[in-house]
């Protein structure tokens, strides 16, 4: 790949947004964007006086790319593999960047192309799947890194919890600190303070960028560098990003047209937004984005005495994979969804398809092709289908997946969802209506300080089961 190809920018087609686009009436004109331009540049002038943290990551971490570095090098020739203990924000960008640039094939000399040590994210505490990921781990030659912001979540501290004690039985108390880095706040927390008794290594997540919009911090940082990613090259794709966004004017920022485009589709009862990459090595970027998108929008807030309740459902979905189970939905259902396509020009490789069978045209047609244009012009098709039918739809470009392009594209994602966040006059960094489900499972599980939680429960448990059949 010639340095050029991993510098290219990506681009942002919008056209199938717009009326002139699509069959029917439906969509956008010019003028709908261009009223909107004053709302934009207030918002925008917000976002650049808050400076949320997510903004800075791009241009403040020299030092921690170099500590990372450091102890990747240190550590990185005892490990087979590398395990994050971590939930939502902090765990699926690790997976979305491993599923993107290290994905898991052969290559030419029949070598497993896979990250090296390999990255296990279990983002759940189902107790088959983590002991079976522990089961076939050689410990002695596997890292955690414990990633919890608050460092208190129970999810995340029952997997520490477990797995340092597996450790000790493999490795010997004493060897147990070579097993773990945490990563956490800088200030405070539990995790803080294990980390701090038993000697790991530490990483800090700043204090405000928040588990979603953590990806470019050491959250998904480390296991990047440990498995290979080049994380300079994903912070320098997002500081790109970052300066082309600098641009107030909505018709040259990509993040602030995309958002604009689904906050006016919101407006209009496009309730759901659909990201739809059309590379497997995204997907996960798709599972990401549905928690940035979710947690950041999704909120009730009371104006002028009114219970407002505010935000558009994510969906995950995966080109082509989901033109066979979703797609009819999307063409004839509720117009009520935005669906956002993401297009690779250049895949990684690319399969030839051979031609057998000249009488039969049903499959001869196939041969000649490759999978990559197969693959893009279903792509191509779809989005036509969808045009045609008054679906809006808009296709996010990218040249080919590297870090850089990765970075562009987190990068664009989280400001847009900033932005969307001002012009919904709502708070984008907070997550208010979680709180009140962990303190039932805090009650319940015996916490200190907890108690009322666990009657409450009770008493409402006993009520609703009467109703179970
Ligand atoms: O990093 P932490 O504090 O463990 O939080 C994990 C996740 O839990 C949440 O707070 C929601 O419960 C997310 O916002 C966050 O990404």
């Amino acid at each position: 790949m010639s340095s050029e190809d991993s510098h290219s920018a990506i681009e942002l087609d919008v056209s199938n947004m717009f009326r002139e686009n699509l069959q029917g009436d439906y969509g956008f004109n010019t003028d709908d964007i261009e009223e909107k331009k004053a709302a934009v540049s207030d918002a925008h002038s917000c976002i650049e006086r808050e400076q949320p943290g997510f903004m800075k990551l791009p241009f403040e971490q020299d030092q921690v790319v170099d500590d990372i570095k450091d102890l990747r090098d240190a550590m990185i020739k005892e490990v087979d593999n590398f395990v994050v203990l971590g939930i939502g924000g902090s765990a699926l960008g690790n997976i979305a960047v491993q599923t993107a640039l290290n994905p898991p094939y052969y290559n030419e000399n029949c070598e497993f192309r896979g990250a090296s040590p390999r990255l296990y994210v279990p983002d759940n505490v189902d107790p088959v799947r983590f002991a079976s990921l522990l089961d076939n781990l050689n410990l002695s030659r596997t890292i955690f890194n414990v990633i919890s912001k608050s460092g208190t979540t129970a999810e995340t501290m029952s997997l520490y919890l477990i797995a340092r004690d597996r450790v000790a039985q493999e490795v010997g108390e004493e060897k147990v600190q070579d097993h773990f880095i945490a990563t956490t706040s800088s200030s405070s927390g539990y995790l803080l303070k294990i980390a701090e008794r038993e000697g790991f290594p530490e990483f800090y997540i700043p204090e405000d960028v928040g588990g979603r919009f953590s990806v470019l911090s050491p959250v998904g940082l480390v296991s990047s560098a440990f498995c290979g990613v080049d994380i300079e090259g994903l912070l320098a794709g997002a500081a790109d990003m970052a300066r082309r966004c600098q641009e107030e004017d909505v018709w040259n920022n990509p993040a602030y047209m995309h958002g604009l485009l689904h906050y006016l589709a919101y407006q209009q009862g496009k309730d759901i937004s659909v990201m739809m990459p059309y590379s497997h090595q995204l997907k996960d970027v798709a599972d990401w984005y549905r928690q940035l998108w979710a947690e950041s929008l999704g909120k009730a807030e009371t104006r002028e005495g009114q219970q407002i309740n505010a935000g558009q459902t994510p969906v995950k979905a995966l080109g082509a994979t989901d033109q066979h189970s979703q797609l009819q939905l999307y063409m004839e259902g509720p117009r009520d969804k935005v669906v956002n396509f993401i297009e690779v020009a250049e895949h990684d490789r690319d399969v030839e398809i051979p031609g057998f069978y000249d009488d039969l045209d049903g499959v001869n047609y196939l041969g000649g092709s490759s999978l990559g244009e197969l693959l893009n012009i279903e792509k191509r098709a779809t989005e036509m289908a969808l045009s045609q039918r008054g679906r809006l739809n808009c296709t996010i470009k990218m040249p080919e997946v590297n870090p850089h392009t990765l970075g562009q594209l987190f990068y664009m994602l989280e400001l847009e969802t900033a932005l969307v966040g001002e012009l919904l006059d709502i708070n984008a960094f907070n997550q208010p209506g979680v709180e009140l489900g962990k303190n039932y499972t805090y009650g319940v599980m015996g916490r200190e300080g907890y108690e009322d939680k666990k009657e409450e429960f009770e008493q409402q448990s006993r009520s609703e089961s009467k109703y179970t059949i």
